[in-house]
């Protein structure tokens, strides 16, 4: 069954310069249960994405399109509607988890208060539901731990307090944006262990730069490359072969896989390449891809690229 529905999805942000297309266009069905991964290198879109389906993106921002979720379509849900949806429905784990605490609140006021939001409940039990969600989240000594702030937590502990955010309201859906980013490789590990343990039973969106990550945890991946879908496949496939010249060159650029970068600077997202917008950059360019879009064919296999090398593959 499918949870969301994603048409069209676009979005653009006025500057001075121009209007800066971070996401356009994104299509994509998400099926209940599933963990769905969002790769791409920096600037390609990954937040921007998963900002607007949540709406949390600033009210002059251009945004089309429609964001379907169980039937209803939040891009046209007011904001009383929608705000009963986050949290409770909808959970979101924070890119950097030094913005999205609180320093001043103890991290178990925090948790306590995203656990509440929806429920009167007295002090007691709202202690109560902190210390398990504090467990659940494997933090040792929890109810000492709740009592501290952030500066006191290492970065593990403190994205192990983001993620507690993220799923105090038991949310059938998660987001989740880098979560493992700027920890070292034991604590990205266990990381890795918690959103795979919490994301049990629920449909999980995950962000991340990291394949390694992506591998253990997410079952379909969609590579961005400026503001598009390039390539969608299920993970075993992925990391066997990749289709998309980007995704070859994205899996090409990981540290063990030779970190042979990829030549060439992402285009401008005000001046997008015409084009295919990878052609620029591309090993296998062919004329056609100068001046054609190419859509996002899909192989017999069931695999999504957006390439022209596949035209015939459909
Ligand atoms: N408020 C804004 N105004 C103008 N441009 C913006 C705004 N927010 C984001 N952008 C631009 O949109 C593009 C996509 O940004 P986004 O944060 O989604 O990238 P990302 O893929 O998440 O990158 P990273 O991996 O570094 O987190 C970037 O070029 C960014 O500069
Ligand atoms: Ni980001």
């Amino acid at each position: 069954m499918n949870i969301m529905e994603i048409t069209d999805l676009y979005v653009g942000f006025p500057t001075k310069d121009g209007l800066v297309k971070a996401v356009n266009t994104i299509d994509l069905i998400i099926e209940e249960g599933e963990n769905i991964g969002i790769l791409g290198e920096s600037g390609s879109g990954k937040s921007v994405f998963a900002d607007s389906i949540l709406r949390l993106i600033k009210d002059q921002t251009v945004t089309k399109g429609t964001v379907v979720y169980r039937g209803q379509n939040l891009m046209e849900m007011d904001k009383k509607e929608l705000r009963g949806l986050r949290g409770k429905e909808l959970g979101m784990i924070m890119q950097n988890p030094s913005s999205s605490l609180n320093p001043s609140l103890t991290i178990g006021n925090q948790i306590g208060e995203a656990a509440a939001v929806h429920e009167r409940i007295n002090k007691k039990e709202r202690n109560k539901k902190t210390l398990e969600i504090l467990e659940k989240v494997r933090i040792k000594n929890a109810k000492q731990r709740m009592k501290e702030y952030a500066h006191q937590f290492s970065g593990g502990m403190k994205e192990r307090a983001v993620i507690a955010m993220g799923i105090a309201q038991s949310p059938r859906f998660l987001i989740a944006d880098e979560p493992t980013k700027g920890l070292d490789t034991l604590v990205k590990y266990k990381v890795v262990q918690l959103l795979k343990e919490v994301s049990e039973n629920k449909t999980m969106l995950l962000i991340t730069h990291d394949l390694d990550v992506a591998e253990q945890i997410c079952d379909r991946i969609g590579i961005l490359y400026l503001g598009e879908f390039v390539e969608i496949s299920a993970v075993d496939a992925l990391y066997r072969t990749q289709l998309h010249p980007y995704t070859e060159g994205f899996f090409k650029a990981m540290p063990k896989n030779g970190m042979l970068p990829i030549e060439g600077l992402p285009g401008s997202l005000i001046d997008l390449p015409e084009g295919c917008r990878f052609h620029p950059r591309c090993p296998k360019c062919m004329e056609r891809c100068k001046k054609e879009h190419p859509p996002l064919y899909t192989k017999q296999d069931g695999r999504k690229v957006r390439c022209f090398l596949y035209a015939d593959s459909e």
